[in-house]
């Protein structure tokens, strides 16, 4: 029931304002667009495009999914009120967090070099935030192959729209917390060395200091676009998280992998259809859920 458009007749500036919102963020701070992107993933795969993940902790109420150890490292979702805040501003209490997820990763992509994305619109917002069963949708940076292909497939997402999906990991940081254990007490050998040096002098010890942001980023050569570098990188084996280094050597992954590697044009175009098929997963819809007037909260009545 998502459709094209949806905001057509009771909000017809919405997704101009959210592109607006999205570029003005962007050009104060770049690394909101990757943040978006981000958003979508973790968003969508647990349940439902619905924005459970946006919905903070109150004290005898929510216990918001932000606060899972698989949203480590999740940043910039105070900027996601700002948008919010200007489309109230033209429509008050029409336009779903859940469409403002999908809008504002569609158009981080674009702004991040990506495809441009046809997205559809009329999602609603859930009223729950689903903290206690995340891990049981979004996988670990070390779970196998299996595993991951499997929790994709779980929301309709096949073997190769998956392989282009992990290709966000084009943009954006790892923080040592999740690449320690390929580092110490010994060099995974799967990593390539002189990347495996880099990214010792990036964590030079083998329990980082939780208060102490030490990352590495994903790309080192086009740390703000997604393109397919990220698939040159995991087949010279430069990617960071475990996974992708099982992506580029996994016998039901790695043609797809070396395709993409070969052909950002085919990257981006396995990308958007991935894309589409994580922003469609169960969306709420009719009268399911509601629409939030601020995205971190769940309506008062
Ligand atoms: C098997 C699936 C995946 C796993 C295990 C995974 C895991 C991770 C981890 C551990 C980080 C680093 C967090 C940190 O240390 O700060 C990360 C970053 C990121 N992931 Fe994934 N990810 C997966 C799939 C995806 C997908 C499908 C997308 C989007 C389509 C995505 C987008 C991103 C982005 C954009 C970042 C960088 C965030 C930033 O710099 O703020 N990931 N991911
Ligand atoms: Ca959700
Ligand atoms: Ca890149």
């Amino acid at each position: 029931q998502l459709q094209q458009n949806y905001y057509s007749e009771s909000c017809p500036k919405a997704e101009e304002i959210i592109k607006q919102q999205v570029v003005q963020l962007y050009n104060k701070h770049g690394n909101t667009a990757i943040s978006w992107v981000r958003n979508l993933f973790h968003d969508c795969i647990v349940k439902s495009c619905d924005a459970s993940l946006l919905l903070t902790t109150v004290r005898r109420g929510v216990l918001s999914e932000q606060t899972s150890e698989r949203s480590f490292g999740m940043r910039n979702f105070k900027y996601v009120n700002t948008i919010k805040e200007a489309v109230e501003q033209e429509c008050p209490l029409t336009v779903s967090c859940a469409d403002i997820v999908a809008l504002s990763a569609r158009d981080g992509i674009a702004m991040l070099g990506g495809p441009n994305i046809e997205m559809k619109t009329g999602r609603r917002d859930s009223k729950e935030s689903y903290a206690t069963v995340v891990e049981d949708f979004i996988p670990n940076h070390n779970d196998s192959m299996s595993l991951v292909l499997s929790r994709f497939q779980a929301i309709g997402v096949d073997i190769e729209a998956t392989v282009a999906l992990l290709g966000a990991h084009s943009v954006g940081r790892v923080h040592c917390k999740n690449l320690v254990h390929r580092l110490y007490p010994t060099v995974d050998e799967t990593l390539d060395p002189a990347h495996a040096e880099y990214l010792q002098r990036r964590c030079p010890t083998p329990n980082p200091d939780p208060k102490a942001v030490l990352y590495a980023r994903n790309d080192l050569k086009t740390p703000m676009i997604i393109d397919n570098n990220y698939y040159k990188n995991i087949l010279q084996h430069k990617g960071l998280l475990t996974v992708d280094e099982e992506l580029a050597t996994d016998p039901r992954t790695a043609p797809h992998v070396q395709k993409m590697a070969d052909d950002n044009e085919y990257f981006h175009q396995q990308f958007s259809r991935a894309v589409l098929l994580l922003s469609e997963n169960n969306p709420l819809t009719g009268d399911q859920g509601e629409i939030r007037k601020d995205c971190r909260y769940v309506n008062a009545n």
